[in-house]
């Protein structure tokens, strides 16, 4: 048997085949779930309310019967906005390995490229099947808008802000959303690989299936028992197809005084807010780089161990929610900063995307480096921290390279 068969004839079950729109996908390194099916819908106004819904969801559902009460979905960015969330009818789950398949991401041809991105936004040429993008805002008024950023971080109205915008990208026919999802999960492999499925606008049946689709690489809050991980990152670099230019690339991230700052930023605010919690918190000294397909991030990974076995991963999560990572410091001008200066609604981006089961496990991640898809388009974002010191085309690139995780797995990659 020639030893690549072992790669198409896999042992455990194979969850991302078996993916289908309409259900919800996520891989991390620990695990892949994948939910099919509605028990219960969860509907909330407020943070504090999703929490109480969810608890009550899941004890209901214990109490009708459910052999494993699981909540499942995405929380927006913001707090007055509806989350996605619900307790699946069935959850199948496998182990690391699945869903992570070494070898060639399908799509594409020719090798994994990983390309050079610090140049200012340029429009895309040369793809079959696409037939337009928007970005929002205009790369100009992106600028402009990161103009006014520091204009309030020089007044002292905030240390730090994420500024994002959206790209939206048409398609000559309907996106292959089981083939995107694949691609982002073997393209990153360490990263965190979702799917979940949207409400359509309207609710007509018949319209067609909306999608949010993502491989993030950031732990917001993963709990095992007493035992809890954050993997904040903040801090990011453009990857660069020459191994000698890339690698110098991340060694430079790590010494950059801006970026150390806005790292050190995101770290104080997620130990502050966990400590209350926590019996033992494990920081280290200083970030290390992280990297996905695309980007080089600084990297901070804590652990602890919980005072109070009763606070589930969810209630961690949504109150580590937004951290400066996604929105700012301080968080309440952050916010309303972002309000004032992104003309578009985030919806789920940069909110938190995850599972929860009944004992208080689970795992949540930042929504980044995701679409939402909608028969022919995709909706796609970025973001970028803003500090002292931050260059606006810098950051405008950096959102460029970001949207690069997307566009190579819907086989948009500029580089062609
Ligand atoms: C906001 C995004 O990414 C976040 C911002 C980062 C930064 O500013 O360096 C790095 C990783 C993420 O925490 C995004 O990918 O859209």
């Amino acid at each position: 048997m020639p030893p690549n068969d072992t790669l198409t004839m896999p042992r455990t079950p194979d969850l991302l085949g078996d993916y289908e729109p309409g259900a919800f996908f996520f891989t991390s390194p620990a695990r892949t779930l994948l939910a099919r099916g509605v028990h219960r819908t969860i509907s909330a106004s407020s943070a504090g309310d999703l929490r109480r819904c969810v608890a009550s969801a899941l004890r209901d559902a214990r109490e009708a019967g459910h052999p494993d009460p699981m909540v499942v979905g995405a929380v927006p960015f913001r707090d007055d906005r509806p989350a996605r969330l619900l307790v699946p009818a069935t959850v199948r789950r496998t182990g690391p390995a699945n869903g992570r398949v070494s070898g060639p991401a399908p799509g594409p041809a020719g090798p994994e490229r990983t390309g050079g991105t610090s140049t200012p936004f340029t429009p895309f040429t040369g793809f079959t099947g696409f037939t337009g993008f928007g970005p929002v805002p205009a790369p100009d008024d992106y600028l402009r808008g990161v103009e006014k950023a520091l204009t309030r971080l020089t007044a002292g109205e905030l240390t730090k802000i994420v500024l994002a915008r959206a790209l939206d990208v048409t398609l000559g026919a309907p996106v292959d959303v089981r083939r995107v999802l694949r691609n982002l999960v073997r393209r990153d492999p360490q990263a965190y690989g979702y799917a979940v499925d949207l409400p359509v606008p309207g609710g007509r049946p018949g319209t067609g299936t909306r999608t949010l689709l993502g491989a993030s690489p950031e732990l917001l809050v993963a709990r095992s028992g007493r035992r809890i991980t954050t993997n904040p990152l903040a801090g990011s670099a453009s990857r660069h197809p020459d191994p000698v230019v890339d690698s110098e690339r991340g060694r430079a991230l790590l010494t950059s005084d801006k970026d150390l700052r806005e790292h050190a930023l995101v770290i104080e605010n997620i130990v502050e807010a966990l400590r209350p919690y926590c019996r033992d918190l494990t920081v280290p000294a200083g970030p290390s780089l992280l990297s996905t397909a695309s980007m080089w991030h600084l990297s901070t990974r804590i652990t602890g161990v919980l005072d109070d076995p009763a606070v589930t991963s969810l209630e961690l999560a949504t109150l580590l929610h937004p951290t400066p990572a996604v929105c700012g410091t301080p968080a309440r001008a952050a916010r309303r900063a972002i309000e004032e200066i992104e003309p578009f609604d985030r919806g789920l981006y940069a909110g938190l995307v995850g599972w929860g089961d009944i004992t208080g496990d689970g795992e949540w991640v930042v929504t980044i480096r995701c679409a939402e898809v909608a028969d022919q388009t995709l909706r796609l974002f970025a973001g970028a921290g803003i500090v002292a010191g931050s260059v606006p085309e810098s950051e405008l690139a950096e959102t460029t390279a970001k949207f690069q995780t997307m566009l190579r797995a819907v086989g948009l990659d500029r580089d062609r």
